[in-house]
């Protein structure tokens, strides 16, 4: 686990003392947008069009920020215009890896060992974190987004005319109603889990914990009423919800210590996320053995054995009952 700095890479963990313990997540560098006709999007460069096999993402299948981005790969029928690459669940001292005897599917385009070679293939004195998700330019051989919120809505309707496939996840007339969810959501579970297990205070710990299991409490109420986040439709903040909720039971119960509940005691919450499990083409992006094996394994700092668990055994393919009333 590292950073760039100028271009040279420094294996360090995350500094949490200018903050009392908390875990402040950096915000992405890389924002451009690609869009159907090439124009700029609401930041960075024009000269990105949508077109096939043009751009490639880099993931990992343990991290939920990449998550997204391959649920909306799948949801929008992107599979066969947008290539993927995928790092090894082990993130080390050279942070994340092609290591193909790890996991990794190898660097499809450029045969590199590590994910910061191509950041600085980007920009040779590049400084930051180096993270998963990427969305990389074949053609121009730069990074187009490393945001992994920005890159689900360009797969949302940049190719639209290329796929033919007009599902709106991001709605006009709902579009307030998805940011002020996502924003919540964010803060107190997406990152929240993180800030619980990152935390190196106690204080920074309980303050993240009590903001988790409270938006889970009023989430879990929402969804009493409907079936969505939203209402009856399916939008982006239910898979940006999904992907953290999906880890759950798994991960961040035991090796965060988000342990006042599991997942599953929460009824509404844990027929949700079935549901968009079973949803089609999505357990196919859903990979349990990256998933712990990054976390418990990569983490020392918070597991030092790096057993990684057998459990929990959770038959996410029974019933999720969401149809017959909330
Ligand atoms: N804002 C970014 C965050 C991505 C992110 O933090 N990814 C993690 C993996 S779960 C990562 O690559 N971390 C490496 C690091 O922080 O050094 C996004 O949503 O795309």
């Amino acid at each position: 686990m590292g950073l760039l700095v100028n271009g040279q890479w420094h294996d360090q963990w995350y500094n949490t003392e200018k903050s009392g313990g908390d875990f402040q997540r950096e915000d992405a560098q890389l924002r451009h947008w690609v869009t159907a006709d090439g124009s700029a999007g609401p930041s960075g460069d024009s000269g990105f069009k949508a077109e096939s096999g043009r751009y490639h993402l880099y993931v990992s299948l343990a991290c939920p920020w990449a998550h997204r981005t391959l649920i909306f790969r799948q949801l929008k029928q992107l599979q066969d215009h947008i290539s993927v690459s995928v790092v090894s669940p082990d993130m080390l001292q050279q942070g994340w890896s092609f290591d193909r005897q790890q996991g990794s599917s190898g660097d499809h385009l450029y045969q590199l060992d590590y994910l910061h070679q191509l950041y600085t293939r980007n920009k040779a004195d590049y400084s930051g974190r180096v993270t998963v998700p990427v969305l990389w330019d074949k053609h121009s051989q730069r990074i187009v987004s490393n945001e992994s919120a920005e890159i689900i809505r360009m797969f949302n309707s940049a190719f639209n005319e290329l796929t033919g496939d007009t599902q709106d996840f991001y709605p006009q007339p709902l579009q307030a109603d998805i940011d002020a969810i996502n924003q919540q959501v964010y803060q107190d579970v997406n990152n929240g889990v993180y800030r619980c297990g990152f935390a190196t205070s106690q204080t920074a710990y309980e303050q993240a914990y009590q903001r988790l299991f409270s938006t889970l409490d009023t989430l879990e109420e929402r969804l009493s009423r409907q079936r969505y986040l939203c209402g009856d439709q399916l939008t982006e903040a239910d898979w940006r919800l999904f992907t953290t909720l999906i880890r759950f039971d798994a991960v961040y119960h035991g090796h965060f210590k988000c342990n006042r509940q599991r997942l599953e005691d929460y009824l509404h919450l844990s027929g949700f996320v079935r549901e968009l499990f079973q949803w089609p083409g999505i357990a196919d992006t859903v990979d349990f053995g990256h998933i712990k094996r990054h976390y418990y394994f990569s983490h020392d700092t918070i597991n030092p054995t790096r057993i990684v668990p057998l459990g929990p055994d959770i038959d996410y393919h029974s019933p999720h009952l969401r149809d017959a009333g909330h």
